[in-house]
């Protein structure tokens, strides 16, 4: 079998042409544009790239976009002070601490001090709760991406064996509730797993989220089945630079039944979704209507 390959990066830019649509008519209609602050703390080059593509693209679907780039070492009330203010600032609908933070901040005091409306990272503990629960949150990026690309691929999720390899805050855990949430027989995988490959190979949906390069090989993937490689890995390879994820493509496109490539796949979903938060937060905090179909 050869795996079709779901393409992240097509399905991202219809999304981000969803938002400007919604992001136009609020302009016309209501006087108001959506504003997103990205607060980076530190100068790793990975974050930059980040940073950059995000400012890019927040700019091409209309809104507001603010960047703050701060110094590594940061007091952490410096860091807080500046929070508050764009959780005071009327313009701003939207902030993101670029994450990992360098070490003598605490991320987690850092995150729970954004008001959870603003939280479109979705990693406010209000925002995990509610999840959790089933509420209305805002949902974290780079799950709701993979979310809509196995929605698209499959329709009915329900009933799906889904494994999510990883179990971070940031992916594994809410990727896992999302599955659920849409009623998938869910299995978190993490680094204590027994027979890691066993479990992997009784999934229908696989998900790639270990933070290590092509770590997932074909043998792990039941014939058939869908891969979703979250993984963004820089490694050196015949000399050159490369960007891999953490299921090992050629061996699982192989197996799969549907794939979706690194890079091209969940990375532009991730930020297409960050945009679409901002814009569901944004009419949210004017009591207008959401837009369908951007959010779970
Ligand atoms: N495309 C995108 O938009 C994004 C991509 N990423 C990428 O996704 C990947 C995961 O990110 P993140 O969740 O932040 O990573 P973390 O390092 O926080 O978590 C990795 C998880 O994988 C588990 N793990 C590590 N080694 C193994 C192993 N040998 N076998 C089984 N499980 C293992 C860990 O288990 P344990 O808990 O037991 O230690 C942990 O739960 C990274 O490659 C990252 O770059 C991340 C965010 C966004
Ligand atoms: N608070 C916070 N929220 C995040 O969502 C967050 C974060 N911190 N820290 C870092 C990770 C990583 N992440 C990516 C986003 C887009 C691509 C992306 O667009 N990748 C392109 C390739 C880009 C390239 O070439 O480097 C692709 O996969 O096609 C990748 C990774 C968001 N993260």
């Amino acid at each position: 079998m050869t795996a079709t390959i779901i393409d992240g990066k097509a399905f991202a830019a219809r999304v981000r042409g969803q938002v400007a649509e919604h992001v136009s008519r609020l302009a016309e209609e209501n006087g108001i544009q959506p504003g997103l602050a990205v607060v980076l703390v530190g100068a790793d080059p990975a974050s930059e790239v980040y940073v950059k593509s995000k400012g890019k693209m927040t700019v091409e679907v209309g809104m507001h976009s603010v960047e703050h780039r701060l110094a590594d070492d940061t007091a952490e009330g410096d860091l807080l002070a500046l929070i508050a203010t764009l959780n005071a600032d009327p313009k701003i609908h939207g902030i993101l601490v670029q994450l990992p933070l360098p070490a003598h901040l605490n991320s987690e005091l850092v995150i729970n001090s954004i008001d959870p409306a603003k939280d479109v990272d979705g990693f406010h503990i209000s925002n995990v709760g509610l999840l959790g629960t089933g509420q209305k949150s805002m949902v974290p990026c780079t799950p709701l991406g993979c979310l809509m690309m196995l929605r698209d691929h499959h329709g009915d999720l329900s009933g799906m064996n889904a494994v999510v390899v990883g179990r971070s805050n940031i992916v594994g855990k809410p990727m896992a509730q999302l599955l659920l949430g849409d009623s998938c027989t869910v299995t978190i995988a993490h680094s204590r797993t027994k027979d890691l490959k066993a479990v992997c190979q009784g999934a229908d949906i696989l998900v790639a989220a270990v933070g290590r390069a092509e770590m997932i090989t074909g043998d792990y993937v039941k014939p058939g089945a869908t891969v979703i490689d979250v993984g963004i890995n820089r490694i050196e390879r015949d000399g050159k630079k490369k960007l891999v994820g953490d299921a090992e493509f050629a061996s699982c496109a192989a197996v799969a039944g549907a794939i979706t490539p690194v890079p091209g796949g969940v990375g532009p979903m991730t930020i297409a979704c960050l945009l679409a938060n901002t814009l569901t937060a944004c009419c949210r905090a004017n009591g207008l209507a959401e837009p369908q179909g951007l959010t779970v």
